[in-house]
């Protein structure tokens, strides 16, 4: 469970259980155009756009105007998404970690369940059939291995691990069956973080330029470099036999409406495979979608070699919707020679430290109702007030 999974089907964090509200499933548009800007290729079937990309040369100089791509990929109207093109070392990283999401899932049941953590309410290790899907079952097409990659311990006071398990508790590695995950894991995640540090920098003096001044609290780059609450999640999504599925033509048929809860979130290109072997997906209307802001529905494509980043509730927040977040789900292949293919994937969810104060602006678009009237709460107190909101809204 995590947090940036609590308000949608499955926002990236929040307890597993919490993850059962969906918004609105949105209808496939066929007319996905958002202007030249957004490079759209439209298909009878779906549309599908290339993110929004900055190459790592132009990220890395401090001095480099990318005001334009930033609204462009992730501002009010822009597409919701970004990718970092051509980052060292990272189509490496990538390979080697994703082919481990099948190794994970197709270790026997009784060793997966020795790496569970239902104390953290499955945000920790191995988790498969904890979330609910937009239908109200529970969420087995896909299984999640939770690792925060940067801080295997990330504090030793048993008050404060009581109090936020899912950010406190330790990291739990499968040391003797699958001892290379831990290497891949917080190699990839360490890569993630880094890179979105870079991102956010740019996306703060973005934000500065649109005239909201200076931030009240800290800005979103020393949020996630002070941070001790970042979550890596490798992602497999089983193969679908859809003659016995009804979910099999959704386009949220593989996960479900949601948006993710934290700062930023780092998304790897995902990797498919059938019967083991590596493949290019068969079906080219499987894969990522997001719901645009003028409520397109659009496929979105992004290169092996790209690191692509979304925005969170959270920071959409704090910049006072100068950053957007993005609602986004996953597609099946459905196409017939689609049976037997898998999805690996990685996502790195960087997100505000327990301890964070976060200062709410008077109007918001998420979850007013949990903000006190000095507008002050930390993330971990947010967090726990996300969770009991749903727990209390669940029958
Ligand atoms: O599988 C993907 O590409 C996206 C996963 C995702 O959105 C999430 O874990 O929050
Ligand atoms: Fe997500």
């Amino acid at each position: 469970m995590e947090i940036g999974r609590l308000v949608r089907t499955q926002p990236g964090w929040a307890p597993a259980a919490a993850r059962g509200r969906s918004r609105r499933p949105l209808a496939l548009s066929s007319s996905g155009r958002r202007g030249a800007r957004c490079r759209a290729m439209e298909s009878p079937a779906s549309a599908s756009v290339h993110a929004v990309s900055i190459p790592f040369s132009d990220l890395k100089e401090k001095d480099r105007d990318l005001g334009g791509k930033i609204e462009e990929g992730l501002g009010p109207s822009g597409l919701g998404i970004i990718s970092i093109a051509d980052v060292p070392g990272f189509p490496v990283l990538r390979k080697a970690l994703l082919r481990l999401a099948p190794k994970v899932a197709n270790l026997p049941e009784d060793v997966r369940k020795g790496f569970e953590d239902p104390d953290s309410r499955f945000s920790f290790g191995w988790s498969h059939g904890k979330e609910k899907l937009e239908s109200g079952k529970l969420d087995t097409f896909k299984g999640s291995f939770y690792a925060n990659p940067i801080l295997d311990v990330p504090t030793t006071d048993d008050v404060l691990v009581r109090r936020y398990p899912s950010y406190c508790r330790p990291n739990i590695w499968p040391a003797s069956h699958l001892p290379e995950l831990e290497i891949a894991f917080k190699a990839l995640g360490k890569l993630m973080l880094e890179v979105g540090l870079m991102l956010a920098y740019h996306c703060d003096r973005y934000v500065m330029q649109q005239g909201v001044g200076t931030y009240d609290g800290e800005s979103l780059e020393q949020t996630i470099a002070s941070s001790r609450c970042h979550k890596g999640r490798l992602l497999y999504y089983y193969p679908r036999q859809f003659s016995k599925q009804e979910e099999g033509d959704s386009v949220s048929s593989w996960c479900g409406w949601h948006t993710d809860h934290g700062s930023l979130t780092g998304l790897s290109c995902a990797l498919f495979t059938k019967n083991s072997l590596e493949i290019l997906c068969p079906d080219s209307a499987a894969g990522l979608y997001i719901r645009t802001r003028d409520d397109k529905v659009v496929k979105v494509t992004f290169e092996e070699n790209e690191l692509a980043y979304q925005i969170g509730e959270t920071t959409e927040i704090l910049s006072r919707g100068r950053l957007c977040a993005t609602p986004h789900c996953v597609k099946a292949p459905s196409s017939e020679n689609a049976s037997n293919v898998d999805r690996s994937t990685f996502a790195m969810f960087m997100q505000p430290d327990w301890d964070e104060k976060l200062k709410f602006p008077s109007e918001i678009p998420y979850h007013q109702e949990l903000i006190p009237p000095n507008g002050t709460l930390t993330f971990g107190e947010y967090s726990e007030r996300l969770v009991n909101k749903y727990y209390q809204g669940m029958t």
